[in-house]
């Protein structure tokens, strides 16, 4: 379990997070949501430590991440799988490169281990035999994919991706939420995800937090959300009049 409590972050005067605390569940679709500029990227970012937050703790299964120097948090982000915006694949790298990437960096494997594990990865997310292509001969759905097989390379327990249906169709990108909501459930991984995506919060959403300029503004699982009477939510869910109809019919 991730506990995130009483969060702040702050860029010069910009007050950005505003005391959020949460729970994120192992085994769980944990998915943050909000409108453009809410904070959601810099929550993320806060949790995994690529910003230092200016108050509040984060604690990974009970360690408190927060307070630890760079070394001290080296053993809980070898845990950590990212998938970020864009998938950031190296472009001068072969798909097997690239998932072996974390390995050759955190582990002492064999070359065959590495290997195994690489065709274990890809085979995990439908793309064996692809081991020798370039990013550049992917569709970007397969990047995705290749995003998820290096970001579970490591056996992660806490797996944070940052939009993974951006730039992708409606069909492949629920592929590619049930494909990380499998891994999740199979791993028992702790899954936290940034989406836009409304299909994705119907469909995996077991818990989500909704920012609203910087605030935790509601909290609850997919089955809730279709019932809620919070007003910003509401609007920010159902915005369309088409979305408004189908939620009249639930
Ligand atoms: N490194 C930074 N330095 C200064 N301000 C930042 C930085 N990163 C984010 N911000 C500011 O924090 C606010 C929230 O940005 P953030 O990217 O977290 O929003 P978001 O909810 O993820 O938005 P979007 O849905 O558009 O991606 C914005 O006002 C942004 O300008």
């Amino acid at each position: 379990m991730i506990e995130i409590k009483n969060i702040h972050k702050t860029f010069g005067e910009n007050k950005v997070l505003r005391g959020i605390s949460a729970n994120f569940e192992e085994g769980k679709n944990n998915l943050i949501i909000g409108g453009s500029g809410s904070g959601k990227t810099t929550l993320l970012k806060c949790i995994v430590g690529l910003h230092d937050v200016t108050e509040g703790e984060v604690l990974f299964d009970g360690e408190n991440f927060t307070h630890m120097n760079f070394e001290e948090r080296v053993p809980i982000r070898k845990k950590i799988g990212m998938l970020f915006q864009n998938s950031a694949l190296f472009d001068s790298m072969t798909v097997e490169q690239n998932i072996m990437f974390p390995l050759n960096l955190f582990t002492d494997m064999s070359q065959s281990e590495k290997q195994d594990r690489a065709n274990f990865c890809l085979e995990r997310v439908a793309l064996k035999d692809k081991n020798k292509l370039f990013p550049a001969e992917l569709s970007g759905g397969m990047k995705k994919r290749v995003g998820i097989a290096r970001a579970i390379a490591m056996e992660p327990k806490y797996l944070f991706v940052d939009e993974p249906n951006s730039g992708l169709d409606p069909k492949t990108s629920i592929l590619i939420d049930e494909l990380i909501n499998e891994l999740t459930q199979e791993y028992k991984i702790t899954t936290v995800i940034v989406t836009h995506d409304m299909n994705s919060v119907m469909g995996i959403g077991d818990h989500i937090l909704f920012l609203h300029q910087g605030e935790k503004w509601w909290e609850g699982s997919n089955k809730e959300i279709a019932h809620t009477d919070n007003k910003e939510l509401n609007d920010f869910v159902f915005a369309s009049k088409f979305t408004q109809a189908a939620k009249e019919k639930l």
